[in-house]
């Protein structure tokens, strides 16, 4: 197992005037162990960059490194796919249809390990992603979606694998099997400490996995951090509002604190001047009993059980999300107070300093 270095790494397709750069200057590293999430909308590289780790596809500059072995750069030929001892856990389909899950898990042994040992290992790997013992002689066809993806991460983990790459791995699963799954998964990789790099466009599943969250937009990696620095401080708007709900409002920035629509709030770092200020809907407190803050009118209320979400038109007429448990609710047409709890980033308009 080692660590994943990618530097300065660019993918084209085509030529000319149609060229699509799928991958721009990615530059992004993956501790040893850790597990990071590659966040963003559909076509905006992600697949690519796996692609280009797996060895399937070649950069035009850029060098890729596992531990200290540069797989691909400047000046080194780069290394085959099957020599970079690299884990692939496609969306779905990755099983072989025909073989049960003992041989599916056995698939990438060496050929010399696939008798008792590999009987053993069958049996670890079963074990290592929670699943009977007694499953090793099904057929995928008789295993759930979520249970295929775990044979599909066995047989990936199997042989050892450098790095482990997860391409959207419970994207066809439904939403309570995902999350399961989705930690079954996660448990696997951290006790085989195995260096993994999951794709999604799912913002939840980025944020609650990863020890490390990297956000692609158009070819480009716009933020790489923890995930609570991701959600809390978004390098742009744009990031804010991928990566969760986000209300964004014009303010006057003075030091450590700024004013906005909702009031005084204040600054996670101290700005001056113009700003955007990025609000989370769960930092604007909604009081039902005080006029304490901003008074506005709730306009709707979408109830989820475990919380709802009020938008509130305030009285100098603009509109603003809050999130709120949803146990004590306003209704459409109450009149509540806002303001906003803890700190708020704030951003200069482009162009400006
Ligand atoms: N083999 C190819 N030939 C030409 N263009 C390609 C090829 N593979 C990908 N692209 C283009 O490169 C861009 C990035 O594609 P990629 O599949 O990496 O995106 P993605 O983020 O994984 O999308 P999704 O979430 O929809 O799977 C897209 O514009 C896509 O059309």
């Amino acid at each position: 197992m080692s660590s994943l270095t990618i530097t300065g790494v660019t993918k084209s397709f085509g030529s000319g005037a149609s060229a699509t750069r799928a991958v721009d200057d990615v530059t992004l590293h993956v501790p040893h162990g850790s597990f990071t999430t590659v966040l963003g909308p559909s076509g905006c590289g992600k697949t690519t960059l796996l692609r280009l780790i797996a060895g399937f596809l070649v950069p035009e500059s850029g060098a890729i490194a596992f531990g200290d072995t540069v797989v691909v750069g400047d000046g080194v030929r780069p290394m085959p796919p099957q020599t970079r001892r690299v884990g692939y856990v496609p969306q779905e389909g990755a099983l072989f249809p025909h073989l049960d899950v003992a041989a599916n898990i056995a698939f990438g042994l060496p050929r010399e390990a696939r008798g008792t040992t590999g009987a053993d290992r069958v049996a670890e790997m079963l074990e290592l992603v929670e699943l009977p013992a007694d499953f090793r002689d099904r057929r995928p066809d008789e295993l759930s979606g979520g249970q295929q993806q775990r044979v599909a991460l066995a047989r990936s983990l199997a042989p050892a694998p450098a790095i482990v790459l997860l391409d959207e791995p419970f994207s066809s699963l439904d939403a309570g099997l995902r999350g399961s799954t989705a930690r079954a998964v996660r448990r696997a990789l951290a006790v085989t400490n195995t260096t993994a790099l999951l794709v999604t466009h799912d913002q939840n599943e980025a944020l609650s996995l990863a020890d490390q969250v990297a956000v692609m937009r158009a070819g480009r990696l716009v933020q790489s951090a923890a995930p609570s620095e991701v959600y809390l401080s978004p390098s742009d708007p744009q990031v804010a509002e991928f990566v969760g709900r986000a209300v964004v409002l014009p303010g006057t920035a003075t030091d450590a604190r700024a004013t906005c629509a909702l009031g005084e709030v204040v600054l996670t770092e101290p700005a001056t001047g113009p700003v955007a200020l990025m609000i989370r809907p769960e930092q604007v407190f909604v009081d039902l009993a005080h006029d304490e803050g901003v008074r506005g009118t709730v306009e709707e209320v979408s109830y989820y059980g475990h919380d709802c979400a009020v938008q509130v038109r305030l009285d100098e007429g603009t509109s603003v999300l809050a999130r709120m448990a949803g146990v004590r609710r306003p209704g459409p047409g109450d009149t509540v107070h806002l303001r906003v709890t803890g700190l708020v980033r704030a951003y200069h308009p482009a162009g400006a300093p």
